[in-house]
């Protein structure tokens, strides 16, 4: 049913390099949330920090009522199973079919029968859209497709948590919205916890139920899609909007004289936020919640045009029927 994951006080450094300090945020149980951050902010770190990967140095990981931080090495074995994780480049072995690679971690971790295992392949690589590619190596297929395996192989053992690092990267526009859909759809059949990390505007504009964006060192926000597309913090507001003035630099932060040279110019408004993405077959997302009500319920105006239909995600996109029947009260 999906699990809920309670970050405190997280901190991680290499060496003397500190990577973020004290993140503290939940990812809600069965929901989809996306974390963002300019390169090098430490969100596969992130990712890797949760399954158990990488040892933080403060800090606790709360799934189920255990501290995934203290837990013993026998006790982190059994957590683990809980997640699904599928990492840039689907991480397949090259020389194994894609039959093989999916059939992997049932091989590994279970005792199941060989039939058991093929039904469940075959299951998984269905969902995917991966039927019939069974004998195809990794080397064989397309970017999108090895994302795909990779995520049929992650869905195996049926997990509650599904952590995705940068499912876009390499993949067209078309391909990432069928991907997105993908994520979509499955969470409404599976219910698990999904965490992404993506560098895709667009994608985080429409898909997630939550937002976080880690930079310089920490935690800026985190929280729902409605808060962060109408939030007016700098750094938020610069990153989610894809601007170039603001506090972020092309390295990182901007210093003091570059930040007093924009101090007269005036930023462009926050672009309309778009409907929340829909499953292909229409049935609810699990965390539903009608188009607006997240601003109502803080006061907050959305920017004008915002949850109107006919808008995909794409700022400037022309946008016509209104179909928030909320949407007067909220502005
Ligand atoms: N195992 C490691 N040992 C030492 N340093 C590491 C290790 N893993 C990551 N780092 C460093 O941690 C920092 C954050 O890396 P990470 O890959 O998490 O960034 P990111 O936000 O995911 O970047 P991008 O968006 O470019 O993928 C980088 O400076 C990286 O070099």
């Amino acid at each position: 049913m999906g699990v809920a994951i309670e970050v405190t006080g997280l901190t991680k450094s290499f060496g003397s390099q500190k990577i973020w300090n004290d993140v503290t945020l939940t990812l809600p149980a069965g929901e989809i949330s996306v974390m963002l951050g300019p390169s090098g902010t430490g969100k596969s770190v992130f990712l890797k920090t949760l399954v158990g990967l990488l040892k933080p140095d403060a800090g606790s990981i709360v799934i189920n009522g255990d501290d995934l931080v203290t837990l013993k090495e026998h006790d982190l074995y059994e957590v683990r199973k809980l997640f699904g994780v599928l990492f840039q480049d689907g991480a397949l072995f090259g020389s194994m079919n894609l039959y093989d690679n999916v059939a992997f971690p049932l091989r590994e971790h279970t005792k199941k029968s060989e039939s058991e295992v093929r039904r469940i392949v075959l299951e998984k690589m269905d969902l995917v859209g991966l039927s019939g590619a069974e004998d195809k190596l990794p080397g064989e297929i397309s970017g999108g497709m090895r994302k795909r395996a990779g995520l049929a192989r992650a869905l195996v053992l049926d997990p509650e948590i599904l952590l995705i690092d940068e499912p876009d990267s390499g993949l067209d526009p078309v391909r990432t919205s069928y991907i997105n859909q993908l994520f979509i759809d499955l969470n409404a059949q599976i219910d698990a916890t999904f965490l992404i990390v993506t560098h895709d505007i667009n994608s985080t504009r429409t898909v997630p139920d939550n937002i976080g964006l880690l930079y310089h060192k920490h935690l800026a926000m985190f929280g729902p899609r409605e808060m962060l597309l109408s939030s007016e913090e700098p750094v938020v507001r610069q990153f989610l909007n894809a601007q170039t003035i603001g506090p972020i630099g092309m390295s990182e932060e901007k210093d003091a004289d570059e930040l007093a040279a924009e101090s007269g110019q005036e930023l462009p408004p926050l672009p309309p936020i778009p409907l929340q993405l829909g499953t292909s077959d229409g049935r609810p997302r699990r965390a539903a919640k009608p188009a607006g009500e997240w601003c109502r319920a803080h006061g907050v105006t959305p920017p004008p045009g915002s949850f109107l239909s006919g808008n995909a995600g794409v700022p400037g996109v022309s946008q016509s029927v209104e179909v928030s029947t909320a949407l007067g009260a909220a502005t």
